[in-house]
This record gives structure tokens, sequence and C-alpha cells, in this order.
């Protein structure tokens, strides 16, 4: 990564006001955070967790280039008037004054000098070159009658020219720090001259997808499981606005996890299959090793529950996916996208609410994430919603967010299964 690496060391989360009741600290003399039981927060406390303990990149001058998808670090401020001079808005004669008009030139688009017109004078025009001197309005082509070099047509005091500075003078600030940097403003950029933007880089993401049992070709069988993960998150690693590193699969073997996790140079290392508490699921032992700090251990979400989210001692973050593959998905969306967004240097997006007509079960204690459709009704839930399933979230918009409750939910907020969907930025 070219720079933009959060800075070494650790961020206190402060979780006064981020964690809820039930949440407590665990302080008994030696016990660190990555050794106390196991206690899952509510959802948003732990979108709110993963937000707050990322960092934002160091901003650094990018080439237009390499600048998409990146955050302005500081105000794109205008150093020129555009347009330079006033331009031609239309195919057809500049002209001065009211017409008939005498026809004494053309001015081609590259045109350094397109001279000056008299009264009762025109010259020949096309789309954005530099009116003559003088020019009062242009008259379309369409509209002109010529008859050798002499002209009428319909006419209007400063018609079809675009005046120097109409869309911005120097130091004119267009668009505050912050905002995401796409076509629209690399273009922007590129008008007023700039050849670098000031930006948040992107952070960069490892995968590394943990099982025996997984294989990468063909279908699953007794004993074999075809790999449904790795294939999902480069796509969302982009999506979330960050930078793919590498993508490995692993053994399940606690030593390669810990050999890969030191290696990787990313900001951000996702490890799936290995969240849970089976033999085989090594990531919490791993992060002990490491002596990571467990800032997200569960959270009290269905699927997703097993999710983890830790930061090494060097300030790099390790999210444990849980390997059913419908419960990484959302893993991925809820930790995943609130700490990369932070590390964008972006605040965490509000969730839009939306109703849902037909009612969706509440779970007693935990958040529901259930695949929706959106409809100009409402949500509706898609089914194959199970945690091991991704048939519901293939064809679905949106998880929609179900709160905790002892009945039925007629309204929720969309948490968009396209991380980087606009309608989810309030
Ligand atoms: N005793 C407990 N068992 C389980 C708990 C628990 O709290 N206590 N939680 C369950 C929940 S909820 C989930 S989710 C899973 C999470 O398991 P792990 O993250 O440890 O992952 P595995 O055990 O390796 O795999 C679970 C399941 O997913 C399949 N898998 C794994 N990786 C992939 C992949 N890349 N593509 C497709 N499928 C994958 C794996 O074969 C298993 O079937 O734990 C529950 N158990
Ligand atoms: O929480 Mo698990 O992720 O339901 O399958």
């Amino acid at each position: 990564m070219t720079g933009g690496t959060p800075a070494a060391g650790r961020r206190r989360v402060d979780n006064a006001g981020l964690v809820g009741e039930g949440c407590g600290v665990d302080d008994r003399p030696g016990v660190t955070r990555a050794h106390r039981q196991r206690e899952a927060v509510e959802w948003d406390v732990a979108r709110r967790l993963a937000h707050a303990v990322a960092r934002p990149g160091v901003v650094v001058s990018k080439p237009l280039h390499d600048a998409d998808g990146c955050v302005l670090g500081t105000p794109l401020v205008a150093p020129v008037a555009v347009p330079p001079v006033d331009r031609s808005a239309m195919d057809g004669y500049a002209v001065r004054g009211d017409g008939p008009w005498r026809i004494i030139g053309h001015v081609t688009a590259g045109a350094t000098d397109p001279g000056t017109l008299a009264d009762g004078e025109a010259a020949g025009i096309v789309t954005g070159a530099t009116v003559p001197e003088g020019a009062t309005s242009v008259v379309r082509t369409e509209d002109a009658t010529v008859t050798g070099d002499r002209l009428e047509g319909p006419v209007k005091e400063g018609r079809h020219i675009r005046r120097a500075g109409e869309e911005c003078r120097p130091g004119d600030q267009l668009l505050p720090a912050g905002i995401v940097v796409d076509p629209a403003v690399l273009g922007l950029a590129a008008t007023v001259g700039l050849n670098r933007l000031t930006v948040i880089p992107k952070p960069t993401v490892d995968a590394l997808v943990t099982g025996d049992e997984l294989v990468h070709r063909g279908p699953s069988a007794p004993g074999r499981v075809r790999d449904a993960i790795g294939p999902m998150l480069p796509g969302l690693i982009t999506r979330a606005g960050a930078q793919n590193g590498v993508l490995k699969h692993l053994r399940d073997d606690r030593d390669e996890l810990v050999a890969a996790i030191k290696e990787s140079k990313a900001n951000v290392v996702l490890v799936s299959g290995s969240s849970a508490s089976g033999p085989a699921d090594h990531l919490r032992a791993v992060l002990r090793e490491l002596e990571a700090e467990l800032i997200v251990d569960g959270v009290a979400c269905r699927p997703g529950h097993p999710q983890a989210l830790a930061q090494l001692p060097d300030g790099r973050l390790v999210l444990g996916l849980p390997g059913n593959p419908h419960a990484a998905l959302v893993a991925f969306l809820t930790l995943g996208v609130a700490a990369i967004t932070r590390m964008r240097g972006l605040p965490l997006p509000s969730l839009a609410n939306i109703s849902v007509p037909g009612g969706i079960t509440c779970h007693p204690t935990n958040t529901r994430l259930v695949p929706v459709l959106l409809t100009p009704q409402g949500a509706v839930p898609v089914g194959h919603g199970g945690a091991a399933m991704l048939r519901g979230p293939a064809i679905a918009d949106a998880l929609a967010v179900v709160a905790p409750g002892p009945s039925e939910a007629i309204a929720a907020r969309l948490l968009p299964i396209d991380p980087g969907a606009r309608w989810q930025l309030s």
C-alpha cells in the first residue's frame, strides 16, 4: 500500500457509551481481554465498536488515475477559473450586435487568438472555441441563414456563450474534504487542471480462508465442502471501498494461521472458518498468541453470532468471519464494512428504515438479519436465509436488520448486500 497505513500502535476504544447492558468488562487481575469469557455485544454496538477502533489512513497525494474510490483528504479548491475564457456553447456564428452581420472569418476549436469583432461582424465558430473579442452572442448553425458572406438569424444578448469563470473562479471550494472520489470528481479535478488529488487511500484487506474440508473446484461431497467464502470476498472488499491484498487458503493449522497473520502487510486480515469453539477453530487461541486485543467477541445476531474483531499490537485489525457462508457475509457487512468505512475516513452510515408489510418474526434476544427484496410496498423476505445458505442473499437487495423483540417486527433497517450501494448513506 502506498502510504495510508494506520499508524502503528493500538488505539484504545472507549467503550463507555458504546456498549450496552450485559457487556461489562472482566477486570480480574491477569485476565487479558483475549482470555475473558466470550460476551456477545448488541449488533449496533458491535458495528460502532468496529468503526471506533479503526483509524483513518494518512492522507497522500495520488495521480487522478489512482484516486477513484479514495476519500478527499482536503477540500478540492479550484486553482483556476473555468472556463478560463468566454467560450461558445454551440456550433454556429459568434456575432456582435444585431444582425444582419458580415462573416469575416472562422474560429477553430484550437485557435488561441480568435480575433475581434466590430459591430455587425460575425465569425464562424465551433462549440468550446474561444469567442472573439467583442462578441455579444452566438447564432446556432441551424438558426442561421447565410447568403455569401451575409448572415441573418435570431439573437439575444449573451446567448450560447459560456462566460469565463461561470463554473468556478480561482479559490472557489468545489468539494469539501470527506467526499468519496468517483468518476465525476475525477473529471471535475481534471477540468480545473489538477493532475493529483490529496486523498485518504483505500485500506488494504487480506483474506485467509481456513478449512481442511474445503475444495475450490467442483461440488461438495461427503467430507468435502466447496469454498463459497473465498469467491465472495474480493468483490465485497472492493465494493466496501478497500483494496484487495492476498487471498490465501489455509489448512486448519494454528501455526499456519499465526504465520499468515504475522506475514500480512494489510490493514485488515479476514480469517474465515475458525471462529467458533470446535477443535479446529484456532482463531481465538491465535489472537491470544499474537497478543491481540479482542474488540468484539461475538455479536448478538443471527446469523453471524461468532464473528470477532481484534486489534494486533501494531494496530492492524483481524476480523473473524464464521464458516457458514451467510454468517460470513453478515460479519463482513457488519464489522468489516464499519472498520473499512472508518479507515477510509468516513462516518458510519445510518441505515434507512423500511416497513415490512408481511412482518418478520423477531428473535427474543438477537438481532436478525433477513434477506429481503425492496418493493414499492416495503421489504419482502425472500426465504433461504439460514446461516449456511447464500440462496437468499444472492437474490436479495438487502438484509433487513430486525431488532430483538417478543413478537413480530413491521419495520426494519436496511443493510445493503452491496456495501458500495449509495442508498445506505444518510
Ligand atoms: N459448540 C458450538 N458450535 C458452534 C457454534 C457455537 O457457538 N458453539 N456456533 C455455530 C455458528 S453460529 C457458526 S456460524 C459456526 C461458525 O463456525 P466456524 O467459524 O468455526 O467455522 P467452521 O466450524 O470451520 O465451519 C462452519 C461450517 O461452515 C462451513 N464452511 C467453513 N468455511 C467455509 C467456506 N469457505 N465455504 C463454505 N462453507 C464453509 C464448514 O464446512 C461448516 O459446515 O459454528 C457453529 N458451531
Ligand atoms: O451465528 Mo451462526 O453465524 O448462526 O451460523
